[in-house]
């Protein structure tokens, strides 16, 4: 057998960009808040996280792209929260922000993690934002660490 690649959950030294929306801000914040709760309890100093505002979901993949080319960041969190309404808005920014949060990452070979909640209603949308479905911001900061972590590893 072969070896088994597994990364730690170790952030020292890690440098750490963060891309959220400001749309829905009353959930990305939260987001936000459980991102750098679980970046900093894994060991990510907080002078090693850049925050930057975007207007929506949208927008993510295209700063993601300007902070993942500067080539300063072990790994990239784009956070937003697309909530359904009534037309078929929904469907284009949640498809489009997952297709280029991908494409990003695969183009720059930064990890850019995919911290975004996307729900039928405000509801789920509060429930995974620090309440009874946890904070999709944590789990995304502990996804970064591992991927930094992870490409080390094949170098
Ligand atoms: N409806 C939601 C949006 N819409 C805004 C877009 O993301 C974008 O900012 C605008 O179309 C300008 O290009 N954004 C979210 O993050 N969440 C939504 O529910
Ligand atoms: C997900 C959205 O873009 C949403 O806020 C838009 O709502 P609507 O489809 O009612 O315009």
């Amino acid at each position: 057998m072969g070896r088994i690649v597994e990364a730690n959950l170790v952030g020292t030294g890690l440098k750490i960009g963060i891309v959220v929306g400001r749309f829905n801000e009353f959930i990305t914040k939260k987001l936000l808040e459980g991102a750098m709760d679980g970046l900093k309890r894994h060991g990510v100093d907080e002078e090693n996280i850049d925050v930057a505002w975007v207007p929506g979901a949208f927008e993510i993949p295209f700063i993601a792209k300007q902070m993942a080319e500067t080539g300063e960041y072990d790994s990239i969190i784009g956070l937003g929260t697309v909530i359904r309404g009534a037309t078929t808005h929904y469907d284009y920014v949640c498809n489009e922000v997952a297709k280029g949060i991908a494409q990003v990452s695969l183009q720059t070979n930064v990890p850019v993690i995919f911290g975004l909640v996307t729900t039928e209603n405000i509801e789920q949308a509060i429930e995974r934002a620090g309440t009874k479905a946890g904070n999709k911001g944590f789990d995304a900061a502990v996804s970064a660490i591992e991927m930094a972590n992870l490409k080390k590893m094949f170098k």
